[in-house]
């Protein structure tokens, strides 16, 4: 499937970008291409990997020409490019749309035009039910991805996408800032401890992304099963872990933050297929003649509950401990942890 092919990272200096660009360097892939702002960011990775399969594009999806400059000969794009930390995005709502939503039209209208065969567009639990500039953003940007999957032949360009939870220890995530004030011997600063979130490893999140890949048909959403925990517990599983008792600090909700994030909407749920580990959410492929649906449509809606990071399945602290120990960033942070 990857044999000689050409992959296209959009964001792909980003703890994602990274992980997938690993997982793919071990395939029989021809060319990975990185495509992202920050040079100094691409600099450290050509030194870090040295590898001639991977080529360093500079560029801003903002801009149409740049990403022109990147598609040439591209089989397969996963798009990853976004501005995702919802405190920022709340006081700067419009560059959440330039990133997410326009810059998602542009390289869609880019690699439709180049023909590129497959595309995955990576969005967020914070875009089902959204109530933060950020999840409003990425649920344009499914409705974009959708639209634009309708209007070419599915055999010539795919275009699906994933949805998924927090990703245990990406750049500038709760971990790593708890790890920290443990270091400085800090408390550990708690938004709400009632706060659910779910927890995926990177590794989940790239077998999510590569099971959209394998299997994702024009418009789909697919989305991972997972389990959630409390912040607090997420803490106080950090506090084991390394073996101290900080204080815990409790700082109050942030701009835009919900209680708990919805993987799939109870309207989603009722259509989705359970694949196994996986949903597929697939797209609503009718036209806007609703009329000739009346009678054989669809008479059920919204029986289901949604899927939430509250009725999901919720990890004890052992189980955090266990997952968090799986992930080699805290692997690191322990074996250097003198206490
Ligand atoms: O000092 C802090 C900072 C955060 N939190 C809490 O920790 C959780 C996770 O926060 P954070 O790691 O900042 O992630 P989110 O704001 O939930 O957003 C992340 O997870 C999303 C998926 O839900 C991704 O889409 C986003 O890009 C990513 O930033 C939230 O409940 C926060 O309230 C604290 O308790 N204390």
């Amino acid at each position: 499937m990857y044999k000689n092919k050409t992959l296209l990272i959009t964001g792909g200096t980003g703890s994602f970008g990274n992980a997938i660009l690993k997982k793919f360097l071990n395939t029989d892939i021809g060319e990975i291409r990185i495509f992202s702002r920050d040079e100094k960011k691409q600099d450290d990775m050509r030194k870090y990997y040295n590898n001639e399969k991977i080529k360093f594009y500079i560029g801003d999806v903002r801009d149409i020409s740049s990403i022109n400059n990147a598609m040439y000969g591209v089989d397969y794009i996963f798009h990853a490019a976004a501005l995702k930390q919802v405190p920022s995005c709340e006081f700067f709502p419009l560059e959440a749309v330039k990133t997410n939503i326009l810059g998602t039209d542009n390289v869609l209208t880019v690699a439709i035009s180049f023909q590129v065969k497959k595309i995955i567009c990576l969005s967020t639990d914070k875009a089902a039910y959204p109530i933060n500039a950020m999840g409003i953003s990425k649920a344009m940007m499914e409705k974009v991805f959708i639209a634009k999957s309708k209007t070419v032949e599915p055999d010539k360009t795919t275009i699906c996408g994933t949805r998924y939870g927090n990703v245990c220890a990406s750049r500038g995530s709760v971990i790593p800032l708890f790890v920290e004030q443990i270091k400085q011997g800090k408390p550990l600063t708690v938004t709400n401890p009632n706060m659910t979130r779910f927890l995926m490893t990177l590794e989940e999140a790239v077998g999510l992304v590569e099971y959209a890949f394998e299997h994702g048909q024009s418009g789909d959403i697919m989305v991972m099963k997972s389990p959630a925990c409390t912040i607090i517990d997420l803490a106080k599983a950090l506090l084991e872990l390394f073996g101290v008792d900080n204080n815990i600090k409790i700082i109050g909700t942030r701009h835009g933050e919900k209680l708990y994030e919805t993987l799939m909407t109870k309207e989603e749920y009722y259509v989705a297929e359970d694949k196994g580990n996986f949903y597929r959410i697939p797209a609503d492929t009718r036209d806007l003649y609703y009329e000739k649906y009346f009678t054989q449509g669809d008479q059920k809606l919204s029986v289901e509950k949604e899927y939430n990071s509250n009725n999901t399945r919720r990890l004890t602290i052992e189980e955090i401990k266990e997952k968090l120990l799986s992930i080699d960033y805290i692997q690191k942070e322990l074996a250097g942890w003198s206490g």
